[in-house]
């Protein structure tokens, strides 16, 4: 008897530490919610001490304002356990759960409440709002960081190339721009202009392609008065003279005629040059970014291209990979050219899955300039918001390019593939495909099922 009495004074003691520990409020009134038992948390809440909340009734506390709504109240009325959310005197809120307990006559003879205060973990959850703000700020920062104005990019081929930039952008060599048409070398030489020291300072362009032979010598040299008949008097400043202090983007080197091609050298080993018709060498201060969609190493065995300036050249060598190679970066591409040309014409157009893929797997031999100007023509021409296969280029339509490793019966289900999606997409009926194909419309429809 006295080791029972001993076990339940125990027993008694520890439910009495839970009870009192709880982070939650516990509250306990009979069915007239006259509160018979509280703990320090639940008196908390209500702004009260325990002994003064022992003297009070829940539904007169409720009347004088405590709290409202009270769960203890709700539950005496109707009979069932209650959740709700309350708010306290001193403006907090409290999460709270209260139930009825019954005795076997079926009779209420108390109501149990717990309660959670949710002031903090509203507080918590701005600090956590507020935290994600700042982390998202981090993120664009650092998008932005890694992305360069002008330069629209995903690739991990680009980041790379992007990274070689920034590095360069700012020692002031003299850099090379290695990579096919239209992959952005001009797009990069600007960057790296605008990332260096100089930016302040012009930027100059001399396409070694498109300048006739005879004036080469002249644009980038310059000449003294009264060196040619018919010439300017006072002479002509060239292009080293008038970019001193910024940087001059030879495009197209690789087409820089060969007895230029010495002088080039002796400007950028000695940074000094000497105008047509004087003897006299001026000091000049030109960062030189030359660019070539050629394979200048070719060039020199081939004997087109001199060995000792390829060298110089190729200190700094930067390539920019072919646009196929950049596959996120079609995507990008597509979809912000899709964008800018949009608002340019005034249009909504968009794209069928099926031409986005054909994008992917297409060679882009233009690179980025191909890419940018069909965007521009489909949204000119198209009058259908969304681009179909038949609105592309007819060397786009059939495309399918076999993977190396592809077996022949691989790359017929490509071509299938392709047909049986392409046709599903116009005709949108599978009766309409079987017609069109020849065959029936049982197969039709399997057929567009294992493809799309
Ligand atoms: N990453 C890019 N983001 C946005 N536009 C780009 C990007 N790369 C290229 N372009 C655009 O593509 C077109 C071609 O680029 P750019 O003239 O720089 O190529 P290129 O390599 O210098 O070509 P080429 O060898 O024929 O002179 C331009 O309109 C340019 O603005």
């Amino acid at each position: 008897m006295m080791e029972n009495l001993e076990e339940l004074q125990q027993l008694n003691k520890e439910l009495e530490n839970i009870f009192e520990y709880s982070f939650e409020g516990i509250l306990l009134t009979d069915a007239e919610a006259n509160i018979l038992k509280l703990n320090k948390v639940s008196a908390s809440f209500m702004g009260l001490s325990r002994e003064e909340a022992l003297t009070k009734n829940i539904k007169k506390l409720e009347e004088e304002g405590f709290f409202s709504p009270s769960a203890v109240v709700k539950v005496i009325e109707k009979g069932h356990p209650i959740e709700i959310i309350q708010k306290g005197i001193n403006g907090r809120y409290v999460y709270a759960r209260a139930k009825p307990i019954y005795d076997d006559q079926g009779n209420m003879i108390r109501v149990i409440s717990f309660t959670r205060d949710l002031t903090e973990i509203m507080a918590l959850r701005q600090l956590v709002e507020e935290m994600e703000d700042e982390l998202n700020q981090y993120k664009r920062n650092v998008h932005h960081e890694s992305n360069i104005e002008g330069i629209i990019s995903r690739s991990e081929e680009m980041k790379k190339t992007l990274y070689q930039v920034r590095k360069i952008a700012t020692i002031n060599s003299d850099v090379l721009l290695l990579g096919e048409t239209g992959v952005g070398k001009s797009e990069i030489a600007k960057v790296i202009h605008q990332l260096s020291d100089r930016k302040e300072q012009p930027f100059y362009i001399i396409n070694c392609a498109t300048l006739p032979e005879s004036l080469i010598e002249v644009e980038l040299f310059g000449y003294t008065g009264g060196m040619f008949t018919g010439g300017n008097p006072d002479g002509k400043k060239g292009i080293f003279e008038i970019a001193n202090g910024g940087t001059l983007f030879l495009d197209e080197i690789g087409e820089l005629p060969i007895h230029l091609q010495a002088r080039l050298l002796h400007v950028l080993q000695e940074k000094q040059f000497r105008p047509v018709g004087t003897l006299t060498q001026l000091d000049i201060d030109v960062r030189v970014i030359s660019a070539t969609n050629q394979d200048l190493k070719k060039s020199v065995e081939e004997g087109t291209f001199r060995r000792d300036l390829y060298h110089r050249l190729n200190i700094f060598p930067i390539t920019i990979p072919p646009l196929k190679d950049r596959k996120e970066d079609i995507m990008v591409l597509t979809h912000r050219f899709l964008e800018q040309h949009n608002k340019t014409y005034n249009k909504q157009v968009r794209l069928s899955p099926k031409v986005l893929e054909t994008f992917l797997s297409y060679e882009w031999e233009g690179n980025v300039r191909e890419l940018r100007n069909l965007i521009e023509r489909l949204v000119v021409i198209v009058d259908d918001p969304i681009v179909k296969m038949q609105d592309l280029p007819e060397h786009m339509q059939t495309i399918v390019h076999p993977k190396k490793d592809m077996t022949l019966p691989e790359i017929l289900n490509q071509v299938e593939k392709n047909i049986i999606t392409e046709m599903y997409e116009e005709e949108g009926s599978s009766y309409k495909v079987a017609e069109r194909l020849g065959i029936s419309q049982s197969a039709a429809s399997r057929k567009i099922k294992k493809y799309i």
